[in-house]
């Protein structure tokens, strides 16, 4: 179990302190997939790296199970059980996708573990696992390979930062599907940060953040409607329905 008490993240902008998570409180429970959601800029990348422990939180706690790990850093969260996948991922040049995967597992992987691992983000084992981790590898793949290095291992909480985004239809299909199998097996807390509706629905919780605050949280059932109900009367607005609400 995840529990967040208000957090708080400021940065410094000429002299200004802005507010990039603000008091933001919520838990998920074991087996449970909260979905965090809300319009660009409005502070949800940033609030999974301060839970990743990538930046440095200036109030509020965090608990994984009943152990507070607010004052860990990036490794002792990563050790503790969180697990991390950017939106935009790091290139490791000198690296290969099998010591990154082995790396990422905490052991040494089998031919058979990284194929399996590999095809679960649609990518074939023997044309990856010798490749770089660095620029010659294009934006997509690298995203699949990140994804890829989270699922390597059983986490007590795995966060992805917009999975969906430059993965091909037939990569997100597979990839939802992975995401599905966890959620069963409701071992772990998944929490994904998407604006792609297949993802948004498949929450037993939503967030939604915009300012840095919470603008909406709860179970699915409650907060779906009005998510997509404003959606479609923005629409209406900007005459892409036709005018029809
Ligand atoms: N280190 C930083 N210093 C100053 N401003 C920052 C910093 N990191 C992020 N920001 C700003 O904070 C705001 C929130 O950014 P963040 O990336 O968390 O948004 P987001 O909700 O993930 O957006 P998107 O949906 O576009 O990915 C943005 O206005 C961004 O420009």
């Amino acid at each position: 179990m995840l529990k967040v008490d208000n957090l708080t993240f400021e940065v410094n902008e000429e002299g200004r302190k802005r507010c990039l998570v603000d008091h933001i409180s919520f838990q998920v429970e074991d087996g449970e997939m909260l979905v965090i959601t809300g319009p660009n800029g409005g502070g949800k990348s940033t609030l999974a790296k301060v839970l990743a422990g990538i930046e440095k939180e200036d109030s509020g706690e965090i608990f994984l199970d009943q152990e507070n790990i607010t004052e860990y850093d990036i490794d002792h969260r990563a050790n503790a059980g969180i697990g991390y996948a950017f939106q935009q991922p790091p290139r490791f040049k000198g690296m290969t996708v099998k010591r990154m995967l082995s790396l990422a597992a905490g052991k040494e992987l089998t031919e058979e573990e990284s194929c399996r691992l590999l095809s679960s983000v649609g990518l074939c084992s023997a044309d990856y696992m010798n490749r770089q981790m660095d620029g010659t590898l294009s934006g997509g793949e690298m995203k699949r390979l990140e994804i890829a290095t989270v699922l390597a291992k059983e986490h007590k909480v795995s966060i992805f930062d917009e999975p969906e985004a430059g993965i091909d239809l037939w990569s997100f299909s597979m990839l939802i599907k992975r995401f599905e199998e966890i959620h069963q097996e409701k071992k772990e807390c998944l929490i994904l940060i998407s604006h792609q509706e297949r993802i948004i629905r498949m929450a037993d919780k939503i967030m939604v953040i915009e300012d840095g605050k919470v603008k909406q949280y709860g179970k699915s059932e409650d907060v779906l409607p009005s998510l997509f109900q404003q959606e479609k009367c923005q629409k209406c607005v900007t005459g892409m329905e036709g005018g029809v609400c």
